[in-house]
C-alpha cells in the first residue's frame, strides 16, 4: 500500500512540481488556502482528499493530518520581501500548528519547505558575485547557523527550529529543505545567483520523494540541481537521503536555451 501524505500548499509552484513528479507515487491528502485547480490533483485523489482551508486553522488542520503517515508542508509566503504579519501568521503560526498536529496525529515524518534565503546573508560583498560562479570553491553544506536575507528568510529558520525542537521531543523525523530557485524548464534567466541555486522540477520531485523515504532522524538539506556553478554542497541530500540530481544550469546558455552539445561554459 502506498504511503499516505498530507500536501500543504498544494496548489503552488511547489506543490505542482510535486505532483507532477511523483503524484502516482503516494495517497495524497492535499490543503491549500485557494481551491485547487481539477488539472493540478493526481489521478485518483477522492474529493474530502481535497481541503481548502489555511493552515493557521487549527480544526482543520487536526482533521487534515488525521491518518496520514507524513506530511510535507509548503504552505506560507513565498516572497522575499513579505512583511512580518504575513511570514508570523502564515510561516511561523503555520508550521507550528501543522507539526503540533503531525505529532499528536503520529505522524511519521516531516518534510519542510525551507529556503535559500534562511542563508542569504552568507553572500557578502566580499564574496559576490564569485561564489555565483563555477570555479570558485565556496560551499554552505546545512551545518551552519543560518543567515537569513529578510523576514522571510527569519521564518523559515524559525521553521527548521519548530521541527529541530518537534523532532527532539516528539521523535518525528524532520527534513528541511533549503531550496534554491524552482524554475520550470529552464534555469533563471541572466541571472547568475538564479542559475548557482537553480532546482529543476523533476529534481524538485524526487527531491521530496527521496526525503518521504529515506531514513533520517533531523536533517537540513539543500535543494538544488546538480549546477556546475554552486555554492550549497549537495552532498548531505546524496548521503542522507540518497537524492541523484539529473540537471545542471550549465547545460542552458545564460539567457535559458538549452545549449547545443559540447558548449562549454563561459562562467
Ligand atoms: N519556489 C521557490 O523557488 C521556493 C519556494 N520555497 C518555499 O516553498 C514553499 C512553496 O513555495 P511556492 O510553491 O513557490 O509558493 P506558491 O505561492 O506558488 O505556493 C504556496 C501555496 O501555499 C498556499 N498558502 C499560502 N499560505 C497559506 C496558508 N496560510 N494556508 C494554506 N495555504 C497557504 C498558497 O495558496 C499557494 O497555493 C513556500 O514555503 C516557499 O517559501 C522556498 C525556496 C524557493
Ligand atoms: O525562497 C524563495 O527563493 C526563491 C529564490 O530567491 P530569489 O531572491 O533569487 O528570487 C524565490 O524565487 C522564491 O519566491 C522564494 O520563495
Amino acid at each position: 500500500m502506498d504511503a499516505s501524505v498530507l500536501l500543504t500548499g498544494a496548489g503552488g509552484r511547489v506543490g505542482r512540481a510535486i505532483l507532477t513528479g511523483i503524484g502516482g507515487a503516494y495517497d495524497w491528502r492535499l490543503i491549500d488556502r485557494e481551491p485547487l485547480a481539477a488539472d493540478a490533483l493526481p489521478d485518483g485523489v477522492a474529493d474530502e482528499d481535497v481541503i481548502v482551508a489555511d493552515v493557521t486553522d487549527e480544526r482543520a488542520v487536526r482533521e487534515a493530518v488525521d491518518g496520514v503517515d507524513a506530511v510535507v508542508h509548503l504552505a506560507g509566503d513565498p516572497r522575499p520581501n513579505a512583511p512580518w504579519d504575513s511570514v508570523l501568521s502564515n510561516n511561523i503560526d503555520g508550521t507550528q500548528t501543522v507539526l503540533e498536529a503531525a505529532v499528536d496525529a503520529g505522524v511519521d515524518r516531516f518534510v519542510f519547505a525551507s529556503s535559500n534565503h534562511a542563508v542569504g546573508a552568507y553572500e557578502t560583498d566580499e564574496r559576490t558575485p564569485d561564489m555565483y560562479r563555477r570555479d570558485d570553491r565556496f560551499r554552505l553544506d546545512g551545518t551552519e547557523l543560518p543567515r537569513p536575507s529578510n523576514l522571510y528568510g527569519v521564518s523559515k529558520a524559525a521553521g527548521e527550529t519548530l521541527g529541530r525542537y518537534y523532532h527532539d521531543h516528539h521523535d518525528l523525523s524532520v527534513a528541511c529543505v533549503r531550496i534554491g530557485n524552482l524554475t520550470k524548464g529552464h534555469p533563471p534567466k541572466e541571472y547568475e545567483r538564479g542559475q548557482a541555486m537553480w532546482l529543476s522540477h523533476r529534481d524538485c520531485a524526487h527531491l521530496f520523494d527521496r526525503c518521504l523515504a529515506a531514513d533520517y532522524d533531523y536533517e537540513i538539506v539543500y535543494g538544488i540541481s546538480d549546477n556546475d556553478r554552486k555554492y550549497y554542497s549537495i552532498e548531505r541530500a546524496r548521503e542522507a537521503l540518497g537524492y541523484d540530481p539529473q540537471d545542471n544550469s550549465a547545460e542552458y546558455t545564460f539567457g535559458g536555451e538549452p545549449k547545443e552539445e559540447a558548449e562549454p561554459d563561459s562562467a
